[in-house]
């Protein structure tokens, strides 16, 4: 029998590829998805790509009483719209994978200053689990409700982290340089990115401080206890989806840097360190749910590393199915690719 799951935000963008994922999955099935705008249409009549029987599934509102069957419910919400759904999940006994941002941070203080909006449901914060798999293993196992990490965090705590761990970085004033397909911002039309003004064009936004900086030290300092000042600049590619994350890092033993990666994800599916020297693409890692990370030593104190993720996988529905799968105590790796749809 497979496990029942509800996808609440059916049609966006990290929707439409949880569908995907959970339709493939040898251990979840879809029982229910909800929309917002497009609430009462057909599936397949709002999502081109989705087909099979799955295309002719009604989609209910985001706030319909959810199926007593449901054991698991997707919240692919925007931002302060995900909160009270995740609450109403949690009260009728669900398990929950929070896609947005409401539950990534720890105290409703960081969350009003990176989001300036005040959270509807912070008493539930005690309970999240911020879910950056290879470093939160057993706690996501543990919890009903985990936050699943943000794109551009994804692919900056993941090198951070083992380098944090050895104590040979300087923390203060790293430099995170991110760059993001189209497809990051989401399915609701914005004027700044309609084809013709993010075609064969690329900009820098987010200045001076973007959200996802205060997710990014907070969870530097709580995987390892170093505190970081970060300073991170975003720019929008003109491409669909695939994330390059630059990070221009000093310290000390720059040579240990790269053994050091390797050693701390050597057994670990969804994240390759590429050989010394070697840079990753986004084109190697998208359609996967991968993390590749390539490392420079450009000075004898000064490291460049470059990470790749595909921003709707690793950066949001392939780490929330394998999220999931720890939450129900699942092959991790159940229903997820470790191969890009490369060419
Ligand atoms: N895109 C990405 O790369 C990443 C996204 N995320 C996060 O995942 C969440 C979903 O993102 P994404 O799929 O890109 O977003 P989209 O804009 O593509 O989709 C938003 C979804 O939420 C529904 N919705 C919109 N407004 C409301 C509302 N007020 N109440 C309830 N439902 C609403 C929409 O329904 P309808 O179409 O019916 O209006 C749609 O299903 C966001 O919190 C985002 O920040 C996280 C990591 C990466
Ligand atoms: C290109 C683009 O606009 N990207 C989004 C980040 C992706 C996202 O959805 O943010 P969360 O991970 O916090 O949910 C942004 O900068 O706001």
């Amino acid at each position: 029998m497979k496990i029942p799951v509800a996808i609440l935000g059916a049609t966006g963008y990290t929707g439409a590829e949880l569908i995907r994922l959970i339709d493939g999955h040898p251990h979840f099935t879809i029982a229910h998805l909800a929309a917002h705008s497009q609430a009462g249409k057909a599936a397949g009549a709002v999502l081109p790509g989705c087909g099979g029987r799955t295309a002719d599934m009604t989609l209910a509102a985001a706030d319909a009483p959810l199926p007593e069957a449901v054991q698991l419910v997707f919240t692919a919400l925007p931002h302060a719209a995900a909160a009270t759904s995740v609450a109403n999940a949690l009260s009728q006994g669900k398990k929950v994978v929070d896609l947005s941002a409401d539950f990534r941070h720890q105290s409703a203080a960081v969350y009003q200053q990176a989001y300036a909006v005040e959270h509807p449901c912070p008493e539930l914060f005690q309970q999240a689990v911020y879910g950056l798999c290879e470093h939160a293993r057993d706690r996501v196992a543990a919890t009903s409700l985990v936050a699943n990490p943000g794109c551009y965090p994804t692919s900056t705590l993941l090198p951070l982290i083992p380098l944090l761990k050895a104590g040979l970085l300087d923390t203060d004033g790293i430099i995170v340089d991110s760059k993001s397909g189209a497809s990051g911002a989401g399915r609701s039309a914005k004027t700044d990115l309609l084809y013709c003004e993010i075609n064969e064009s690329v900009k820098a936004y987010g200045m001076p401080r973007h959200r996802h900086a205060w997710e990014m030290e907070e969870w530097a300092e709580g995987f390892t206890g170093s505190p970081v000042r970060i300073r991170f600049v975003p720019h929008i590619l003109p491409m669909t989806r695939g994330m390059l994350t630059t990070l221009h890092l000093s310290g000390k033993q720059v040579d240990r840097w790269h053994a050091i990666l390797q050693e701390a994800y050597s057994d670990e599916p969804f994240v390759r360190v590429l050989a010394a020297g070697e840079l990753p693409s986004t084109g190697g890692v998208c359609g996967s749910n991968r993390c590749d990370i390539g490392i420079s030593v450009v000075g004898e104190h000064e490291v460049v590393i470059v990470s790749c993720i595909d921003n709707l996988l690793k950066g949001a529905a392939g780490q929330a199915v394998q999220n999931a799968n720890l939450m129900f105590s699942l092959d991790e790796g159940a229903g997820l690719s470790v191969h890009a749809t490369w060419p």
